[in-house]
This record gives C-alpha cells, structure tokens and sequence, in this order.
C-alpha cells in the first residue's frame, strides 16, 4: 500500500490490479461495490474517479464497451456511447505506468456530488445499498423521466431568460446526465436558454452571474506554462476544443473573458446535438485582456484588467496554445475557433489549417448552414445557385465564409473559375459597396469581392442597382434591414430570400415579423436567432433559424468518427448538400429552409456520414478501415444521457 497526493493505492494481491480509493472512500473496501475505471497521469489535482460500470474485471469492461452494433470498440470507447470514459488500455496507464487498469471507487457522498455520475434521487435500493448512500438520500426513488418532468416544470416558472440559463448550468454541474436528457428531449424549447440569443446576455452578465468555474481559462499570466494548465484539466481524453478570445461575442463585441459562456455552450450543443461524450469536450478562454471600458470598470469583471495584448504578444500565446494542445491531446483533437475578431479570426484558420484539425464556426460553419439553407430555398424560388444574385451586408468571418462557400458550390456545379462564380456576389461594408476603387484600402479578406462597378455608400442603394435575389445579413448590427429595403427586394423578386443572421436576437438586421409584414409575406426567411412564428393577414409563418449549430456538431462528430486530421473545404460542401437533404417537403411548403430541430441528431448523424465519407475520399482520414455503413456508425458512436445502472 502506498499513499499518493492525499489519496491511498492498495496492491489487490488476488488480481494483480492495482486500485485507486480516495481517501474519503477507503472504507468502501468491501466487494460489492466495483467500478471499472481510467487512470489520470497522476499529478497533483487530478480527478482518478472514474465510472461505474456493471464489470469486475479488465476483461469484462472491454466487452462492456464492444457491443454488437459497435463496429469498432475504440470509436465506442473515445466518441461516446454507453460506456463512456472507459478507455483503451494505452491511455488509461500511459502517463501513471501502471498496468493495466486502475480501479476505483466512488461512493458515499463524493458520488452524489460528482456531476459525472449522479443520479439524484434515482439511484435504486440496490445502489444505495452498494454505494453508501441510506440516509443521504430521502426514500423516495425518482426516475430520470420524473425528473425531467420535474425540472422542466420548474424551468418554464422563471419568467426571465437569465434565470433559465442559470438554472441549467447549475444543473451541468451537479448532474450532468440530467442536464443532457433535458437538452435533448426538449432541444427546441432549450436551446435558446442554453444557446443563442441567452448565452448573449449571460456572457455581457458572466462575472455577475459567476458560480462555479466551467471550462479552462488561459490568461497571460499562463504564458510559458500552457502545456501545465492543459494537464490540470481533470479529462484526459479530449476530442474537440472550441476556443475564443472573447473578442467579438456574437453581435455584442468584446466581453473579454467573459466570452467564457460560448465555448461552453458551443460544446453543450456538440454533445446534444452531436452526441460527442461531454467529458471529451474542453472548453477554453484564452484571456488577452479587454478593450471593453465597462468590462474593465465592472467590480465583478472575471478577466484579467488591462488591454488587449496584441501583436507579438497575441501571437506568441495563441502559438503556444496551439503547440500545447498537440503535444497534449495528439493531431486528431479538433480545435474550433469561436469568436475572435475578425482581424485575428482568418489568421489563425490559415495559419493553423494546414498543421492542425482546425474549424472556424463563424467563417466555415455559418458558411454551411446558409449555403445548405440557399439548396433548400432553391425548391421553392426556382433555378440553380449560379441563377441567382447574392448581396451581403457585412464582410466579415460569416459574410466572406459564406460568400466563398457559394462561390465554391457554384464553381462545383457549373465547373466555371471561381474568380468568375465570385462575380455572382455582392458585398457591402461599413463604407458601402466593396468595388474595385476600393481595392487598395481593402483587408485581405474583402480584396475576392471588390467587382467593377461604381461607387454606392448604402445598403438601400446597393439593393437598387444590383437587385439580388438573395439579401444576407451578417455585420452583426440590428434593425439594419429597414422597411424600404424589404419592399425594394420585394419589387424585382416574386419570393425575395432573406436571412438575418446576426446574433443574438437585439442585433438580428430585422425581425421575422418585419420580413413577413413589408414584404407581404412574399419573402423566404430565416435567421440566426430564433424567432416565434409570425401571423400576418390571417397566415401563420414559421421562421427558420440559419444557426450554426445545424452544422458544427455533426461536422465535428464526422471528423472524430474517421480520425481526420485536417479540415477540407469539400467537407463543408458535403455537410450542406448533408443539411439540405433533410429539408422535407412538408418543411417547404410551410416556407421553412430548415428542417426542425427536433430531429437534430439524426440531422448530425447524416452529417457526420457525409463528412467522414469525405474524408475518407481525400485520404485525410485516419480511423481504418473505412466502416461499411457510415450513418449507423455515426448514430452507435453517440452519446446517449440516460442514466445508467451501478453496481
Ligand atoms: O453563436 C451563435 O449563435 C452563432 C455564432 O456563431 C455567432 O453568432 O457568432
Ligand atoms: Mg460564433
């Protein structure tokens, strides 16, 4: 026997494994209760709790984890599904060398306050039994439907969105199963208190709000030392990262470290929406300073106080993050950037895209959800993309992303040059219409889109001389699309396409009940926050919502599936034909461009197929042999929340 950091290892003489028990738990040595576990790497303030699982032996987990329909019991075990965190031997005793499994137990009060595995009041006789749990429980037994049941009454008593948001992160951390199941089962009424537009408001509120840490935040004050910070994360075995600087947070600008509430809701969504084991995702805010005054006046700011570095001192510690995450977590970890500013943003995807499996969810991901809304609306407005005129309003991550993305299908489908499909779109910036003359002055990102034509210095004129058929919204500033651009779009097109797609909903470029009202219901329209169906003369319109989080989980699950270690922009292509596929008929004849979320994992799951299948094609995948059916291997690598049976 030999004590670690506060916590005792016993030499089980009969099977030669060793175990783990901390020390809280010692006396739990009795037989009953086994639990089947990964190891950490052994420094001080790692987590060596583990899972319970229903097996006693190295033997018996393994077959745990390598159910019929699995096709591969690595993906089972490093994706999701329902033996999650039990992992290969190789990584369970790399770092710990010791051999081959570590097993602990959790019991008592510790498992009732690990988030991982509580139950709450579901944990049967049984368990209380085995687990040491009589009396720090009332009676009663409570199923995790009845619970759901329960919560979701109390969640819909808060009048105020905020309220809702904080009543679901206080759930994430004291039961993270329950949280899931609530996320998934009720995935239209959620995700605005999760997500979008209420993560906007709880970022601008974070230090007010703050509770409990979530999430790995990463300041200058790190510098040097980022590869140790990665190490004190209690998870081993991450998959995806999503990653911001706070510096544009939706529409609403700098918020700092406080921009904290986008990584962990971004990653929420790929364990809901994409079924990726929540215990793979790491969330991370890289803490540079702020440039927001209020921020750095507000006694409950959470960030460091000074100004955002910049330069060589930006990139310097974005580098060493980058490098830290590869050394730490291997190539195949995706790393999606959320919002950076737009001076950072395509930097970092060109210069990380060609080292590391790189996405960024505000140029790529928003880029494919509109292009897959644009095949959808082609239903209903009839002829091809190349048919059609494109004009934006904002040029920058989304507004080029999406205009390039178009470019590229277009380019795909007719074979013509993209310099030539590029002359299809149209964009308009703070200074007005993006022309040659302008070349000059133009940032790199916008120089693709300067076409001949004479100078205009508005949006309303814009759509005068150009008249497009498509109108996009995307510079993040609201009541932008005014009631005499409506009408003017809808003079020259019988069904104008129009999406507003700034978050959250205080800077969407008009609402959906504008859009419907000035354009007489003619228009088609969808936006990135959600907005409730509009009734206007006597007709019910329902408003889609072109939000990323159609297309990220499912990419990122497509990714992790195969192995990819790089991201391809022929993914992003397929992910959309993918989304698109899914619009129903029904759907159509309703004026939808999107299919509900509702059915979103399946969404995901079709995805994933596409991307993984694309991956595999441009030998970018590394997860050999390529599974025969894709779709189900997508749907069997996923994270199901229900809670499961301890012995
Ligand atoms: O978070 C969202 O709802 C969509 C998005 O990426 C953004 O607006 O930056
Ligand atoms: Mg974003």
């Amino acid at each position: 026997m030999f004590a670690v950091n506060g916590s005792t290892f016993l030499n089980n003489s009969l099977s030669g494994v060793p175990r783990f028990f901390p020390r809280s738990t010692q006396r739990v040595a009795a037989p009953p209760v086994v639990v089947a576990a990964v190891s950490s790497n052994g420094r001080p303030g790692d987590r060596n709790v583990s899972v319970l699982v229903e097996n006693t032996s190295k033997e018996m987990v393994e077959s745990a984890t390598s159910s019929p329909s699995v096709i591969d019991k690595e993906a089972k075990s490093t994706v999701g599904g329902g033996v999650e965190d039990v992992y290969g031997e190789d990584s369970a005793t790399e770092d710990m060398h010791i051999t081959p499994w570590t097993v602990t137990v959790a019991s008592g009060y510790p498992l009732l306050r690990d988030p991982h595995y509580n139950k709450g009041l579901a944990f049967t006789e049984k368990e209380r039994d085995a687990h040491f749990l009589r009396g720090l429980l009332p009676p009663g037994i409570v199923s995790q439907e009845i619970q759901v049941k329960k919560m979701m009454r109390n969640m819909r008593q808060y009048q105020v969105p905020l309220q809702r948001y904080m009543a679901m992160m206080d759930l994430q951390v004291r039961n993270e199963r329950l949280f899931y199941k609530l996320l998934i089962d009720n995935v239209e009424e959620l995700l605005p208190v999760v997500y979008t537009p209420t993560v906007g408001e709880a970022c601008q509120k974070y230090g007010s709000i703050f509770r409990q840490p979530q999430g790995l935040f990463i300041s200058l004050k790190e510098k040097g030392r980022i590869l140790e910070v990665l190490k004190n994360w209690p998870e081993k075995k991450i998959q995806v990262i999503v990653v911001t600087d706070g510096e544009r947070i939706l529409g609403l600008g700098d918020l700092g470290c406080q921009g904290m509430g986008i990584p962990v809701g971004k990653l929420s969504l790929y364990s809901a929406l994409g079924g990726i084991r929540p215990s793979a995702c790491l969330p991370v805010t890289i803490d540079v300073g702020t440039n927001n005054e209020k921020l750095l006046e507000d006694e409950f700011y959470i960030g460091l106080r000074r100004r955002r570095a910049t330069g060589q001192e930006y990139s310097e510690l974005l580098h060493e993050f980058m490098s830290a995450v590869k050394q730490n977590y291997g190539e195949k970890v995706l790393i999606q950037f959320e919002d950076f500013a737009n001076h950072n943003a395509f930097d970092l995807l060109a210069k990380y895209g060609t080292s590391h499996l790189v996405f960024n969810d505000d140029i790529q991901g928003t880029a494919s959800v509109v292009l897959a809304g644009l095949i959808a609306a082609l239903k209903l407005v009839g002829g091809t993309l190349a048919d059609h005129r494109f004009l934006f309003l904002g040029a920058g991550e989304a507004g080029t992303g999406i205009a390039e993305l178009i470019a590229l299908e277009i380019s795909k489908q007719t074979g013509a040059p993209l310099e030539e499909t590029r002359k299809k779109i149209w964009l308009v910036d703070s200074k007005g219409l993006i022309v040659r003359s302008r070349m000059e002055s133009l940032q790199h990102f916008k120089r693709p889109w300067a076409h001949e034509h004479g100078p205009i210095n508005n949006l309303a004129d814009a759509v005068k001389s150009i008249k497009p058929t498509v109108l996009i919204g995307s510079s993040g500033a609201g009541r932008t699309f005014t009631k005499e651009i409506v009408e003017s779009m809808s003079s020259f097109n019988e069904k104008p396409v129009i999406l507003a797609l700034s978050n959250p909903t205080s800077q969407s470029e008009c609402t959906a009940e504008e859009a419907y009202k000035w354009s007489e219901g003619k228009c088609i329209f969808a936006s990135g926050s959600p907005f409730a169906p509009v009734e206007h003369n006597g007709k019910v319109y329902p408003s889609g919502q072109a939000n990323n989080a159609y297309i990220f989980p499912g990419f990122g699950l497509g990714l992790i599936i195969s192995g990819a270690i790089r991201v391809h922009d022929d993914m992003l292509l397929v992910a959309s034909e993918a989304l698109a596929e899914q619009v129903s008929q029904e759907n159509l004849e309703k004026g939808l461009i999107y299919p509900p979320f509702s059915n979103i994992r399946k969404i995901s799951a079709q995805i994933a197929a596409r991307v993984a299948e694309k991956a595999y094609k441009l030998g970018l995948a590394t997860r050999l042999p390529q599974p025969e059916n894709l779709v189900r291997y997508a749907e069997s690598c996923m994270y199901s929340p229900n809670y499961r049976t301890y012995r």
